[in-house]
């Protein structure tokens, strides 16, 4: 912001300051950072790769006693047992990786998300998934839904583009299904590759003809090394069918204790274990195939196999519907954010690597 002219320079700088911290200390900030919780750069030193220039400033062990950085505190933790988990500085990922706000940005530069979900049952967990990528900051958010829960959705916000291109079975007479099937996918492949991230399944519902067009929409999206958000009934559809994120490191998981359990009895044969809750991640990431999971709970524990990293920032007491709805869509922005910011930030030679590796490693969202 310019200083305005004829101004006196220390009233103007007092003024920026208390507005600074005005902003610091408001609620809307604050929710924020809860919301916004939920990034997973790569610790100290990972191999085969680091993030130097910032891993140092977002990561600190779990100590036994808290201490404050110049850019937020390190809580003490000892939520997971075993193995390191890093207390990531949530504060600090998010100040260094939002795009800054300048007038020779473009819309659409700040992140275009899309949710796939939204049946006749559930029509709110798709709109709060989607709205908290707007809120949060991207430019523009749509969402893939049935044709019943479309209508509804757009008449919650005029701001989310709306495509009710989902079919249940109970609209699709036998004898249509593959050609409905391929109608969708051709229909949902026309968008897929403008977007930045896609998150699937918050208030998907569970229909098998559905799901069925969803996992379509999903490897497509695969293909095209689009980074996936698997949230709500998406962690149904995968956790019955493995194949569908195994070996991404663009699939994000972001299981609550059920979905978590479901998918450790899944892959791992064995009911969780808290005492070894750490190491059991890591084993499910790498089990599943180099994913990224974050296990929501208390605290927010987060691993891509390699390592776990958990933001343990104390949110709402309310444990209402919806809030993994509203983790999940701001997921998505940060994700899409941490992706152009490492991608814009590397070295020339690191970002061939990138490139010739498609970026395989980069599972630090
Ligand atoms: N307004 C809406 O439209 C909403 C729709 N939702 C959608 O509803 C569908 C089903 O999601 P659910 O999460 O209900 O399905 P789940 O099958 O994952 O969970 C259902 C069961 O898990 C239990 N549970 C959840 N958290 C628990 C915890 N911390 N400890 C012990 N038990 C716990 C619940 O009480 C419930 O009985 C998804 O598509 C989801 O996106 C939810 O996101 C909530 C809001
Ligand atoms: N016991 C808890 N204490 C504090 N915060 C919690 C607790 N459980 C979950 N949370 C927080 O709430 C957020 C949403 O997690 P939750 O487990 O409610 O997701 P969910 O069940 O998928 O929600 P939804 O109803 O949207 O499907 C997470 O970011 C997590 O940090
Ligand atoms: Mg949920």
């Amino acid at each position: 912001m310019s200083q305005p002219t004829g101004a006196c320079p220390h009233a103007w700088r007092h003024q920026q300051q208390h507005r600074g911290r005005m902003w610091a200390t408001s609620r809307a900030f604050r929710r924020q950072l809860v919301l916004l919780r939920s990034l997973l750069p790569s610790p100290p030193s990972p191999p085969p790769y680091s993030f130097p220039s910032v891993a140092g400033r977002f990561f600190a062990p779990s100590c036994s006693s808290p201490s404050s950085t110049p850019s937020g505190s390190i809580r003490a933790s000892h939520a997971m047992a075993g193995s390191a988990v890093y207390e990531a500085d949530a504060e600090a990922v998010v100040r260094r990786i939002t795009p800054p706000l300048d007038r020779s940005r473009h819309k659409g530069q700040a992140g275009k998300i899309a949710v796939i979900g939204g049946c006749r049952e559930y029509t709110g967990a798709p709109y709060f998934a989607a709205i908290s990528a707007l809120k949060v900051g991207a430019d523009l958010s749509h969402v893939f839904c049935t044709k019943d829960a479309a209508t509804v959705i757009k008449s919650y916000s005029p701001e989310l583009i709306v495509h009710p291109i989902l079919e249940e079975s109970y609209s699709v007479r036998d004898d249509e299904r593959a050609s409905v099937s391929s109608k969708i996918l051709t229909e949902v492949a026309k968008w897929l590759e403008r977007f930045d991230c896609i998150v699937v399944g918050p208030g998907l519902g569970r229909d098998s003809f559905l799901l069925d067009c969803v996992s379509n929409i999903m490897k497509h999206a695969r293909q095209a090394n689009i980074p996936t958000v698997v949230d709500g009934d998406g962690l149904f559809l995968i956790t019955n069918n493995l194949g569908l994120v195994e070996g991404n490191p663009f699939a994000i998981l972001t299981p609550n204790v059920y979905e978590y359990k479901r998918l450790v009895q899944k892959v791992l044969n064995c009911d969780v274990n808290e005492e070894t809750a750490a190491e059991q991640l890591t084993l499910l990431c790498q089990k599943i195939g180099g994913v990224t999971i974050m296990r929501k709970g208390k605290a927010d524990v987060i691993s891509d196999g390699k390592t776990v990293t958990q933001v343990s920032t104390f949110g709402s007491p309310r444990r209402c519907g919806g809030q993994g709805d509203i983790l999940s869509g701001s997921v998505a922005v940060f994700t899409s954010w941490a992706r152009h910011f490492i991608m814009s930030n590397e070295e020339p030679k690191e970002k061939s690597w990138l490139s010739t590796a498609q970026e395989s490693s980069i599972t630090c969202f």
